[in-house]
């Protein structure tokens, strides 16, 4: 064990963030969804709050999927990739919890974007 400094231990962590988007798929859709609903959030010029509310969103999305890949490599580590029935429990456990981030996040977006898109389309439509 040796004391890291703040930067190094910053690097450390950026890169296990990266090796989790060139390594799952979800991931990098975790990151295009987001992306779309910043850029969405400033197109639509949301208040403050709701902004707060989407990046929140997003960073529990990002937060689950960093950690279901975690638990999932720890499996792999321990267990090999035997098929075994309690590996699979543990597997679809952490999966859920993505599942409920990214059900959250959706709701958000849902309540956020869908009534300025519908009024942007009902005004578009009365040109
Ligand atoms: N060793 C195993 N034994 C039993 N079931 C497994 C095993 N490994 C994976 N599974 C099953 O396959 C699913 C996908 O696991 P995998 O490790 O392939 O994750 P993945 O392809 O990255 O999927 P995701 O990240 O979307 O959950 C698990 O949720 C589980 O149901």
């Amino acid at each position: 064990m040796y004391r890291r400094t703040l930067v190094q231990s910053f690097k450390l962590a950026l890169g296990g963030i990266l090796f989790v988007v060139r390594n799952e798929r979800n991931m990098k859709v975790h990151l295009v969804f987001g992306a779309a609903a910043v850029s969405l959030c400033l197109f639509l010029r949301v208040a403050p709050i709701e902004f707060i509310f989407i990046v929140f969103s997003i960073a529990l999305v990002l937060i689950a999927e960093t950690a279901n890949t975690a638990f999932e490599l720890l499996l792999d580590f321990v267990h090999g990739d035997r098929y075994h029935p309690d590996v699979k429990l543990l597997k679809d456990i952490v999966a859920g919890g993505v599942f409920i981030a990214s059900a959250n996040a959706f709701v958000i977006g849902i309540i956020v974007f869908m009534p300025r898109l519908l009024h942007l389309a009902a005004s578009v439509c009365h040109l």
